[in-house]
């Protein structure tokens, strides 16, 4: 990625477009070695699931330390809030997780389905309205939907996550056409959020026109997780400079690309 060609949401500027995940690595230190690998400045974790308690050295305090050397400064923490199933959770948990981490950002998870993990957008966007109104940095995970992602725009969240597939799931970018019309009319930025499978996925999405990728399971679960985050930051490279290079226009019918005059016996 260019130095140049820096992601800017709500004010703060990322030189990697790739966020990443903290769950389900094999143990912490795979973790770590990931996210080194990965390039990533911007990593989200459950806020449910970690322990703020003080008395053991919190994921929070492991990431700060492991990242504190970085050219570009610690890891920024992107606390979600999975697991909330109403509007009045999510905005309980947001609330908590600026107490804790001191940071207004949230990726706001409701979801409306315990199994499919898909998200309620009714109680999406009345947590949205609520959390931009008490001035917090909303990031909210969505369904791949050009209208519910101009509503969450329209509410004031800094950026809009419409999923690829249901999360964990791998099965990659479900409905290619719907990302890309959401990235041609969103006036945020666009993350695509969940069910990247693997690498190509990743490129896919920046090719698209998505302003970032949000992938955990496909370098957690992956055989090699720290060759999978290399993989996908190299990918998420190559998917947006292909973006910026423009792709040749398609035809319907077969073009020769060698020059046709002057051919021998011709
Ligand atoms: C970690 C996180 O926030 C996930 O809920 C996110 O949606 C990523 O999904 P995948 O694990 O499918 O990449």
């Amino acid at each position: 990625m260019s130095p140049t060609d820096t992601l800017a949401i709500a004010g703060r500027s990322f030189g990697s477009r790739l966020f990443l995940g903290t769950a389900g690595y094999p143990n912490q230190q795979v973790m770590l070695d990931a996210l080194a690998a990965s390039g990533s400045e911007l990593v989200t974790l459950a806020i449910r699931r970690i322990s703020l308690d003080g008395y053991s050295e919190s994921l929070v305090d492991v990431l700060a330390r492991a990242t504190a050397g970085r050219p570009t400064g610690p890891v920024g923490l992107l606390p979600n809030t999975a697991g909330c199933l109403t509007a009045k959770e999510a905005v309980l948990t947001a609330q908590l997780s600026r107490e804790a981490l001191d940071t207004p950002w949230i990726k706001l998870e409701v979801i409306g389905d315990r199994e499919l993990l898909y998200p309620d957008v009714e109680e999406l966007l009345r947590a949205t309205e609520e959390l931009v109104n008490d001035g917090f940095v909303v990031l909210p995970y969505c369904n791949d939907d050009p209208v519910t992602c101009r509503k969450l725009a329209d509410l004031g969240a800094a950026a809009v996550m419409p999923l690829g597939a249901f999360i964990g799931s791998g099965m990659g970018i479900r409905n290619p056409h719907a990302i890309e019309t959401i990235c041609a009319r969103s006036p945020v930025p666009v993350v695509l959020d969940a069910g990247i499978g693997t690498a190509s996925d990743a490129a896919l999405a920046m090719e698209l026109g998505c302003a970032a990728v949000l992938l955990n399971t496909a370098v957690s679960k992956a055989r090699d997780p720290v060759r999978m985050a290399a993989a996908m930051r190299d990918a998420v490279g190559a998917g947006r400079a292909a973006r910026l290079a423009g792709r040749m226009p398609m035809r319907a019918h077969a073009e020769p690309s060698s020059p046709q005059m002057g051919l021998i016996g011709g």
